[in-house]
């Protein structure tokens, strides 16, 4: 068993190849993430962020280089297939669970993940509701009071912390969480990023966040990535960027690109 979950060797993504329009949006990219790395991914508008995301989950196919996740060469393999080993988190807290289903019966579909011949079997199990109550308490929601309760009828927050759960659940070889707290309100947005790191902690598992959050990037995760016109402009692990101020990542970023960082939303964060 590999204790590289993620290595990426010589990844370019080019869109418009070959016409005037063409757009090297990920330039020669190699990163390896070992068992464990929880890091978070920042960068300007159109730095590659979605496409290096996009690129690891298999809905972007690869122009040129490698990706291997847990050892396995994934680089040409669907979605689906490469499923197995990845769970991945949306902005919008609709798209992860099913909302004509009650928590529970989204709760059992998630453990079903990668039995296809249960899989469209919605029942709970009796002996499954123990364990759900347990997970749903963890999330110090009050949601394991709400197992019969449809999904579409939650709130956001409460939607987004279920799939959270449902993605962790199987312990997947590596999650991606894609501006997953993006969508929510500033303090349900501090709640669900609390969550994302007791989940991550408990179940010990790797994982590639994209945040225009300076802060939680900050804050969250043992590694910190800045990407810049498709390249990697800074790699700081968890002692290098400890201590540091959302001023001190944007002069480093300065010093780096020569030019401001430019995220909107950074900005309006600020
Ligand atoms: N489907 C596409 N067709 C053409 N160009 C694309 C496509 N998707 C992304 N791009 C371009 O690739 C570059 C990287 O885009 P990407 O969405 O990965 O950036 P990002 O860092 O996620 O940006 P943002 O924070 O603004 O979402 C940009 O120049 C973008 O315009």
């Amino acid at each position: 068993m590999t204790d590289n979950i993620l290595e990426i060797h010589g990844l370019n993504q080019y869109f418009e190849q070959g016409t005037p329009n063409e757009n090297h949006a990920l330039k020669d990219i190699n990163l390896t993430l070992k068992r464990g790395e929880f890091v978070a991914i920042i960068g300007g508008n159109g730095a590659g962020k979605s496409t290096l995301l996009n690129s690891v989950a298999g809905s972007l196919p690869v122009s040129m280089g490698q990706i291997k996740i847990g050892g396995e060469d994934v680089t040409y393999q669907s979605v689906e297939k490469r499923a197995r080993l990845i769970s991945r988190v949306f902005q919008d807290p609709r798209q992860g669970s099913a909302p004509l289903l009650t928590v529970e019966e989204n709760l059992s579909l998630a453990l079903k993940r990668g039995n296809w011949r249960n899989f469209w079997s919605h029942g709970v199990k009796r002996s499954e509701r123990p364990t759900f109550r347990k997970k749903l308490a963890s999330l110090g929601l009050g949601l394991e009071n709400r197992l019969t309760a449809e999904i579409g009828l939650l709130s956001g927050g409460q939607r987004q912390a279920i799939t959270l759960l449902m993605a962790t659940m199987k312990q997947p070889e590596l999650l991606l969480l894609d501006e997953h707290t993006a969508a929510l309100d500033p303090a349900t947005s501090a709640t669900v990023m609390q969550i994302t790191d007791k989940l991550v902690q408990d179940e010990q598992l790797t994982a590639l966040m994209i945040t225009h959050n300076m802060q939680d990037a900050l804050k969250y995760g043992n590694r910190l990535l800045m990407l810049d016109h498709g390249q990697i402009a800074i790699d700081l692990n968890a002692e290098q960027k400890k201590g540091l101020t959302v001023a001190d990542l944007l002069a480093m970023f300065k010093e780096k690109s020569g030019t401001e960082l430019n995220d909107d939303a950074v900005l309006l964060s600020e």
